[in-house]
């Protein structure tokens, strides 16, 4: 059985005429301990789709589940990390991991809870920063706070939501490596969000992508049977990589080409002129 399951969900903003329908009749299984890797165009509905499975956002049409059930709205079971990192500016890195840890377990003891946020800090490399503020970190030193509070929660699963993308490329594959070691420790659930081919197939064991929107779905998926540890180094070499690599970015621009096509055709005004009979005398 799948952990979180979409049942042809729908989901849109706004009202009547000026309704917008980001995704529609989307499917999609996620089993235990996978990491999954969505992929889509900026605005296709990427963050609408973590929305949702974190609960942020609920159906319009169709059904979110988690473990067979109606998920219903955010709970600590699945855990959002976000772009943007939403941190709390005036907590320092351990008050902002102790809020959500108090949060979660309230009965934790302080020496205990002491120990337990440190082990978090440490998990993400930030021992020696325990008492510096957000505007006090770089921009991946306040992604790996981020990461930490939302582990600290211990969810049964991790919603990722491009949480790489804001990154310069150096930062952003020292983080990737970090989320899959992390992710090797004890095999949570991902889904992560991106819009990097290779970061997907990098990190990944099944990448889905997402149609570009309006009414976006989920596509074919591609799994990606690349043996673990992947080494970042000789990957690119690896003609199976390069192979994947290729398909799935010919798909992604083959799609993005199709619903190009249909916006057009949608778009175009004929102009509205009725046919004349004309008698010839
Ligand atoms: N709360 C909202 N109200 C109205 N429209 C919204 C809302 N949230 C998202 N949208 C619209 O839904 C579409 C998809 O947005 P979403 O943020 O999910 O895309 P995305 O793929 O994550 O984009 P990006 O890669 O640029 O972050 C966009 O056209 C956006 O304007």
């Amino acid at each position: 059985m799948a952990i979180l399951e979409l049942d042809n969900a729908t989901v849109g903003f706004g009202e009547s005429h000026r309704r917008y329908t980001v995704l529609e009749d989307a499917n999609l299984k996620v089993h235990e301990n996978e990491f999954v890797a969505i992929i889509g165009f900026s605005g296709s509905g990427k963050s609408t789709l973590i929305s949702l499975l974190g609960g942020l956002v609920l159906p319009d049409a169709g059904a979110v589940r988690f473990k067979g059930k109606e998920a219903g709205g955010p709970g600590p079971d699945r855990g959002i990390v976000f772009q943007n990192y939403s941190l709390l500016p005036w907590l320092t890195v351990y008050g902002n991991i102790e809020l959500a840890v108090k949060t979660v377990f309230p009965q934790m003891k302080r020496n205990e809870r002491r120990d337990y946020i440190q082990k978090y800090i440490d998990q993400v490399s930030l021992t020696g920063s325990e008492s510096k503020r957000p505007s006090e970190l770089s921009g991946g030193m306040r992604q790996r706070l981020s990461l930490a509070r939302t582990l600290s929660m211990q969810p049964e699963i991790l919603l990722l939501d491009e949480p790489l993308s804001a990154l310069d490329a150096l930062t952003r594959s020292v983080l990737q490596d970090e989320i899959i070691r992390l992710w090797e420790e004890d095999r949570r659930t991902v889904v992560m969000v991106t819009n990097d081919v290779d970061e997907a197939v990098l990190m990944a064991d099944r990448i889905v992508p997402l149609t570009p929107g309006p009414s976006a779905q989920l596509g074919r998926e591609f799994a990606v049977t690349l043996d673990r540890p992947r080494d970042r180094a000789t990957l690119n070499f690896n003609p199976e990589f390069k192979k994947l690599r290729n398909e799935i970015t010919r798909y992604m621009l083959d799609i993005n080409e199709d619903a190009k096509q249909l916006r057009v055709a949608s778009e175009l005004v004929l102009p509205d002129i009725q046919p004349i009979r004309i008698g010839v005398a």
